[in-house]
Formats: C-alpha cells, sequence, structure tokens
C-alpha cells in the first residue's frame, strides 16, 4: 500500500470513494487464511508496543544487536529511552550506541525464519520496506535477522505509514478509525522475477484490468506469451479468488513462475492508495468501460518507453548510507573531521572580520 504525498499534503483526486473498512480487509492477517494455499508461506507475530515505540522513535537509526552485531559506531542526535548505552571518546567524535533490546521477541523472531528456511521477506499489516532496500547491505528486503528487518523498517516511509496513517486516504473520514492489531509478516524468501509479476483489480467481483507491475522494463516474453499469461490469471481468478474475499472491489497481485503456475502475492484495496500502474484510476473506475469482454491487459511493449525504478526516489547517496549505518567507520570519521575544520575556518573568518 502506497501513499502519494505532495508538499507533505495527500494528493486525493477523488475518483474511487475507498472506505476505512476495505484498508482493514486487505490486512495480512485477514486475507491470508483465506487464499493461504495459493500464496507463498507465510508467519504472522503480534508487533509488541515497545517494538512499535521504538520503530517509530526517529532519533536513531542503529538497530538493536541482540541477534547479530552487538554495536554500531554512529552519530548521536538522539535523546532515546535510557536502555540506550552511549559512550563518548574524546579523541575521536564519534559514539558507540547499543540500541533497545526485545528478548522475548527476537527469540520468536528467529525461532520463525527458522521456520522459513532461515531467509525471509518482512512486511507490516499491509506494507514491505520497499522504498528502503538500498540501505540494506545486499540492496535487497531478504533478511536473516531481527536486526537486518529492524534496519529496512526503521528506514521506510511505507512502514511509518501503515504505523501512523494507514486511513488517510478514506473517504469515511467522519467514522472513528477502526483499531489496528500491529503485526510482523515474515514470508518464506522467494526469488521472483519481475517480469513474472501482474497487478490484477476487481470491480464487483469482475476482473477488469491486469497490468504488469514492474512496467517500468521491457520483457520480451510477456509480449510473445500475452494470451497464455491473460488466461492464466483469469483461471486463477476465478477458480480461487473469486467471491472468496470479502469486499467486490479489490486490487490483487500475481506470480506467474517458469512452469506457467499462478501464485497470489498480495492483496490490496481498490482505490488511489494502490498503485494503478499502466491504468489511471480514472479508467479503472468509470463504469468498466476498459473491460468490454475480458480484462483489459497493459505491459510495456517496447525499450523506448523503460523509466527509472519509481522507488528510486527514496534513496539517498551512498556516502549517506555508510554514514548513517556506520558501515564505513572511516567515512563518518572524515565526515565529522571535515565539519571540525569548516567550522573553525568560519570561526577565524568571524575573528578576522571582528578585528578589521
Ligand atoms: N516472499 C517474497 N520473497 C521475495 N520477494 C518478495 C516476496 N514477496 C514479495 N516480494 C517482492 O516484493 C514486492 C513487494 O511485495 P508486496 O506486494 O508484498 O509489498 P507491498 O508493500 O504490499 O507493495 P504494494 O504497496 O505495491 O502493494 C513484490 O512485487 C515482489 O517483487
Amino acid at each position: 500500500m502506497r501513499t502519494t504525498f505532495t508538499d507533505g499534503h495527500v494528493s486525493v483526486t477523488g475518483y474511487c470513494s475507498m472506505k476505512k473498512e476495505q484498508v482493514v480487509n486487505c490486512q495480512f492477517s485477514v486475507w491470508y487464511p483465506i487464499f493461504k494455499k495459493h500464496t507463498i508461506k507465510s508467519l504472522i507475530l503480534p508487533l509488541p508496543q515497545n517494538v512499535i515505540d521504538y520503530l517509530l522513535d526517529d532519533g536513531t537509526l542503529v538497530v538493536s544487536g541482540s541477534d547479530h552485531n552487538t554495536q554500531q559506531t554512529h552519530t548521536n542526535n538522539s535523546d532515546l529511552d535510557a536502555e540506550e548505552d552511549i559512550q563518548w571518546s574524546d579523541d575521536e567524535t564519534t559514539t558507540t550506541v547499543t540500541a533497545p533490546e526485545f528478548p522475548e521477541f527476537t527469540a520468536k523472531v528467529l525461532e520463525a525464519i527458522n521456520a522459513l528456511g532461515g531467509r525471509v521477506f518482512p512486511k507490516l499489516n499491509w506494507s514491505a520496506p520497499r522504498d528502503a532496500n538500498w540501505i540494506a547491505l545486499n540492496s535487497s528486503l531478504q533478511c536473516h535477522s531481527l536486526s537486518d528487518i529492524f534496519l529496512l523498517f526503521k528506514s521506510s516511509d511505507f512502514i511509518t505509514h501503515d504505523l501512523t496513517q494507514p486511513f488517510l486516504q478514506c473517504s469515511d473520514q467522519d467514522s472513528p478509525d477502526p483499531v489496528v492489531n500491529y503485526e510482523l509478516v515474515l514470508r518464506k524468501w522467494s526469488e521472483l522475477i519481475p517480469g513474472g509479476e501482474f497487478r490484477c483489480f476487481v470491480k464487483e467481483n469482475k476482473l477488469i484490468a491486469i497490468s504488469q507491475r514492474d512496467y517500468t522494463q521491457y520483457y520480451q516474453h510477456i509480449l510473445k506469451q500475452e494470451e497464455q499469461i491473460c488466461q492464466a490469471i483469469q483461471e486463477f481468478f476465478s477458480q480461487h479468488i473469486q467471491y472468496n474475499f470479502l469486499d467486490e472491489d479489490f486490487v490483487f497481485d500475481v506470480y506467474r513462475d517458469s512452469q506457467g503456475r499462478v501464485w497470489l502475492i498480495d492483496l490490496n484495496p481498490f482505490g488511489e492508495v494502490t498503485d494503478s500502474l499502466l491504468f489511471s484510476w480514472n479508467e479503472l473506475t468509470s463504469g468498466g468501460e476498459i473491460a468490454q469482454e475480458g480484462p483489459a491487459f497493459r505491459y510495456t511493449t517496447s525499450e523506448v518507453t523503460v523509466q527509472p525504478s519509481p522507488c528510486l526516489s527514496y534513496r539517498i547517496p551512498r556516502d549517506f548510507v555508510d554514514l548513517s549505518t556506520g558501515e564505513d567507520a572511516y567515512k563518518l570519521i572524515d565526515f565529522l573531521k571535515l565539519k571540525k575544520s569548516q567550522q573553525e575556518e568560519s570561526e577565524e573568518e568571524e575573528e578576522e572580520n571582528a578585528a578589521q
């Protein structure tokens, strides 16, 4: 699930009126039990309040180290709680910070990761931290420990959106927000080839549109197998999805594997909070005109249209990543020294000016 912000405000164009209940129904723990047989094996753990507080505290990026490295070098701009152990050393302008620890939760997470084969894809109730994969060492959302998960979650706007304003774009703003029980979703890691992913739009229980998910790239096999892909998705929808979900309007994502088998990947609300990819919400809501006979199928047809990845705008320069994660301690020291010498230079200049 994703929200579009423009100058700090939500961009609502008002093509469709999504209700809070639709958002509630698209939580992972609601749809997973219904479609368990057709999706990737996953485990759901309730998120304790102190973990939620830690994720929302933007004072530090340092991650709990009890299941990983125990300490990391870091710039200190945090007034975090007493569990932090902060040591300043005089000779270098660096701090050593130990993040809060959650032993019980850590043990449960590790047990779940092991049960899923040691490598997982993490999510909250709705979103994965797709906007933060650049910060991970392998530039991937693959996690082996709770500290891997924390690093991604604490760096992700999509995760913050889930935690703070999941009902922001709903039309029934006058009704009270439903209670959300936050959950950590761990999914068995699967090597999904982006060219096999498609987003499907369902209106009044009818599959009206299918879009290539990774629309910034051209995939020749989609062009060649257009009919087979469309047919396989339609069959999957009518056999396993249609009339089985709690709403009649929704969006679902699928993966077609190399054997042609279709898998459910995710379920999203039918509304502007969900990216409409190669369609517009205006088209999708205007009386089903796009789907006269069967669903409309859109994919990128030539290399000319290839665009940069939509998540690129969330990235920051690698140097800053190294600084913020303490990955390259020397870079951090250089940076601090540079700041110090710049400060000294400007103080000298001020003194000279004052003397004149
Ligand atoms: N189990 C998995 N293993 C590896 N990669 C995965 C797994 N599940 C999903 N992915 C990849 O991550 C992408 C995002 O997954 P998902 O749809 O669950 O996240 P999301 O935050 O809900 O995204 P959106 O907001 O677009 O619906 C998928 O398109 C897929 O490429």
